[in-house]
């Protein structure tokens, strides 16, 4: 008798693209509403510093993003050589300017520019990447904020697949300010779409293989490319994939493949539901940023001034 083929791995995919399409689709029509009352459209402005191919990729699928569901949308650019003080003067120009409802500043930014200075500097009611400290400490203390995109993306993604956080036990692996350490918080919240127990991994984590293998849920955002191997995930589990790292590919024609932190090939087969990179988390995060920026339009959590 012939070897069973292989399950297909697509009905297990949880497509994120899909999601952040219906997403925007629900934004489009909320700005259709403003607008038929008479409200301008909310108008998102991003900064991008240099010439780095990741960030302008992203960037510029932000744009696109706000032309889909109606925003005004402005990009400022500056040569990887603008000093902090000219930086923080653009940020002080977008804070008084009340034609922008939110606006964010892409990071990484260069060596020579203090980062923590500039999102400090961002007024939190436009702070729509949700990094400013008061926006980090108004979410760990569960009152209204602008959430960060990514960690609320991976929420809502699962929330919107039914995907079951309730109880379960999640593992993210990775610290980071913008990941790693939110997304542990917000899952461990007591919200219909978290209520998980989390364990936050890191790069100082003991016996990691024997902990990841006790989740119910991973979230790997380490940014390292196939990170999370087959022997690291218990059979059955969710796998979130939070990584996107351009790796170099003679073979492709933009001569890189995106890689997520998960080798798919291993863990595709053992997992229940999993992210694809492309096609994942990352369109989520876009589709949250513009969520964030109709809050921030329409005061949903901070009065309009
Ligand atoms: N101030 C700031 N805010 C951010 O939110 C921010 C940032 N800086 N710096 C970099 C990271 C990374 N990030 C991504 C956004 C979209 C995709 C995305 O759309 N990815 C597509 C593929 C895009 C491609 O083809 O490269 C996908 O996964 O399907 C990925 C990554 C936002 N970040
Ligand atoms: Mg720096």
């Amino acid at each position: 008798m012939t070897p069973t083929a292989p399950a297909p791995t697509a009905p297990h995919l949880i497509d994120g693209k899909q999601t952040a399409e219906d997403i925007k689709v629900e934004i489009a029509a909320a700005v259709a509403q403003l607008t038929a009352t008479g409200q301008r459209a909310p108008h998102l402005a991003a900064i991008l510093v240099g010439h780095d191919g990741g960030s302008e990729t992203y960037v510029r699928n932000k744009v696109l993003a706000c032309e889909r569901v109606g925003y005004d949308s402005t990009l400022l650019r500056f040569e990887d050589d603008i000093t902090e003080a000219d930086l923080l003067a653009q940020v002080a120009a977008l804070n008084e300017d009340p034609a922008i409802d939110g606006f964010i500043v892409q990071l990484p930014l260069p060596k020579h520019i203090d980062a923590e200075k500039v999102i400090e500097a961002v007024r939190p009611d436009k702070d729509v990447d949700g990094f400013h400290p008061m926006n980090l400490g108004r979410m760990v203390a569960g009152l209204p904020a602008l959430l960060p995109a990514t960690p609320s993306g991976i929420v809502e993604l699962m929330a919107r697949q039914g995907i079951k956080t309730s109880g379960q036990h999640c593992v993210v692996i990775g610290r980071s300010n913008i990941v790693g350490t939110p997304v542990s918080i917000l899952l461990a919240k007591n919200l219909d779409t978290a209520n998980c127990t989390v364990t936050l991994c890191h790069s100082r984590t003991k016996n990691l293989r024997e902990i990841c293998r006790q989740a119910d849920i991973i979230v790997a955002a380490i940014g390292r490319p196939e990170f999370v191997t087959g022997d690291m995930v218990k059979p059955g589990a969710v796998v979130i994939d939070v990584g996107t790292t351009r790796v170099t590919d003679a073979n492709k024609k933009s001569g890189f493949t995106l890689k997520g932190d998960v080798n798919f090939a291993e863990v595709a087969p053992l997992a229940s539901r999993i992210t694809p990179v492309p096609g994942g988390v990352g369109p989520m995060t876009i589709a949250m940023l513009l969520l964030n920026t109709l809050r921030a339009a329409t005061g949903a959590v901070y009065p309009k001034k």
